[in-house]
């Protein structure tokens, strides 16, 4: 038994997705047959806000955890600490979410050294159970469990990639930058700026895409066109908004930086 609240994890409003293709539906049939899910795709897309609308439209708690190599097994599934009265166990957030029955979303997953994804691995298939070894306890996954993997394919490598052990355990969502007459509605929507200005940031984020490979690692996330939007919510000039938000984050090379401002300078 957990004495941790359910209700805590609950998502009681209505988060703002855009679909952009048949994701929530499928989603939903994997969600059916509990299959473990994950959402691939780049940095900023909107894979996170989709597991928030997810777990709210479904109903089911969500659990979030950030990964990054320095995590071991133990952060996931928990510990003993020492208190006054001596040792006591603290389930970590993939125990307390197979407890409780939560959509546990484990963002960047392939950060996490491989030792550490494989404690996943009987909760992914027809076992769906967690040995808590140092503890002594098998706990058994409660029915509403699903676990949920974020993945970008442009950050791996050969020291950094799933197990194809693990990759199988799993259905896949490809997610990438929507269209540009969907992305000016979410950047209108997040950003509160008008159809005319979202429709020229997108513009820059499209350029800037198109240097991916080309100087660039990754192009203008959608995350960042909201951040640039806000900024010219709150009366920064579209311009110094572009800069800030737009180019500062994405290059250190003054080139790059060069010909991004210029694509800026021609929108704005
Ligand atoms: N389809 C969408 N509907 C609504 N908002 C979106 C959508 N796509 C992107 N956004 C906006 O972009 C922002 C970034 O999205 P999100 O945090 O979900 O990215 P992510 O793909 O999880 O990124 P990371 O991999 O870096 O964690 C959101 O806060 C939201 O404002």
């Amino acid at each position: 038994m957990s004495d941790i609240d359910r209700n805590q994890f609950l998502i009681n409003q209505q988060p703002y997705y855009r679909p952009v293709s048949n994701e929530v539906a499928l989603y939903e049939a994997a969600y059916a047959a509990r299959m473990p899910v994950m959402l691939k795709g780049p940095t900023g897309c909107g894979k996170t806000r989709f597991v928030e609308y997810m777990a709210w439209k479904l109903g089911k708690p969500l659990i979030t955890v950030a990964c990054n190599e320095d995590m071991t097994a133990s952060d996931l599934v928990g510990r003993f600490l020492l208190d006054i009265n001596g040792t006591k166990w603290q389930d970590g957030p993939l125990t307390v979410a197979a407890r409780i029955g939560a959509i546990c979303y484990l963002d960047e997953v392939v950060e996490a050294r491989q030792d550490t994804t494989v404690v996943i691995h009987p909760l992914t298939d027809h076992r769906r159970n967690l040995p808590l070894e140092k503890k002594g306890e098998l706990v058994t996954a409660h029915p509403d469990f699903q676990i949920v993997i974020s993945y970008n394919p442009n950050y791996q490598s050969l020291m950094k990639d799933l197990k194809q052990s693990t990759k199988q355990r799993f259905g896949a969502l490809d997610f990438d930058y929507p269209t540009a007459a969907i992305e000016t509605e979410i950047v209108v929507h997040e950003g509160g700026v008008d159809k005319a200005t979202a429709e020229k940031l997108v513009q820059i984020a499209h350029r800037s895409r198109n240097l991916k490979g080309h100087g660039l690692d990754e192009g203008m996330s959608t995350r960042l066109l909201v951040y640039a939007a806000q900024l010219i919510g709150k009366g920064v000039t579209p311009q110094a908004a572009a800069q800030m938000a737009l180019v500062r984050p994405l290059t250190d090379d003054p080139d790059m930086r060069d010909t991004l401002d210029a694509a800026v300078n021609t929108y704005f």
